[in-house]
């Protein structure tokens, strides 16, 4: 379970968040959508420990991240595919990943092999990836404790057709096996497919939430999406 609860985030003035509160229960998978600059990023940041909220709490199976006891085998976070070093290979970055959870090196090749990442690839540094096979391998760090929440920023960047269709099944798959997923997309489309639970927010407000059907009542994502957020620019109040 993933939960924020009313939590408010000001930086120097500028309201972030305002008041969000939302769960994502075991076995779903939750789109997290909004405008450029609404404060998804902000709010994911401060569930994985990035960010402390200026009020409110987000929490992970009851807990704030910091206070997590086994934090690799209870939350995965993809927040920046970027961030990996450029200079160490793929299998070298689920090496350490493994190393630092107590975990058996045969975890690293079933974790390859769950992202699509042959042995070759494996053995390039990251700074030769792609973005995709960045997202690729940024999924499978996340994945390598077999967490029972997962939250991801953007992890469709990058990804081609065909890797955007792995991602949605391998996610849906996460969820259906009960983890709890949260998930931010600028891709309406996609999220319409695999999401079963929206959360829209603008300018650091939650607008909207609920189920598909909630929400669109007969509109397509997009639609409802843009109706909800018109007027809301990207900067928060
Ligand atoms: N470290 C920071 N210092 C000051 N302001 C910040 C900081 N991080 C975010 N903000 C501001 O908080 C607001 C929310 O930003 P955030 O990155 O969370 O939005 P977002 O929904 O993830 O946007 P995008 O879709 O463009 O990634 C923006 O106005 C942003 O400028």
């Amino acid at each position: 379970m993933i939960e924020f609860h009313r939590v408010s985030k000001t930086y120097r003035g500028v309201r972030a968040l305002d008041d969000v509160s939302f769960t994502v229960p075991p076995g779903t998978l939750t789109g997290f959508l909004g405008p450029n600059g609404a404060g998804k990023s902000t709010a994911l940041r401060i569930l994985a420990g990035l960010a402390r909220p200026t009020s409110g709490s987000a929490t992970v199976l009851g807990r704030p991240y910091a206070k997590l006891a086994r934090p690799g085998y209870e939350v995965g976070t993809l927040l920046d595919a970027g961030a990996l070093h450029p200079g160490r290979t793929g299998r070298e970055v689920l090496t350490l990943g493994a190393l630092l959870l107590g975990l058996p090196r045969v975890r690293v090749g079933e974790v390859l092999e769950l992202v699509g990442l042959s042995g070759k690839e494996a053995g390039q540094t990251v700074g030769r990836y792609s973005l995709g096979m960045r997202q690729r391998l940024g999924i499978g760090h996340a994945l390598l404790g077999r967490p029972r929440a997962l939250v991801l920023d953007e992890p469709a960047n990058g990804l081609d057709p065909q890797g955007i269709r792995w991602m949605r099944e391998l996610l849906r798959g996460l969820a259906d096996s009960g983890c709890a997923v949260l998930l931010s997309s600028h891709l309406l489309h996609e999220v319409e497919q695999v999401a079963d639970h929206i959360v829209m927010i603008g300018r650091g407000r939650v607008l909207a939430q609920g189920s598909l059907d909630e929400l669109g009542r007969g509109r397509s994502l997009e639609q409802t999406f843009l109706d909800l957020t018109a007027d809301t620019d990207r900067s928060p109040a």
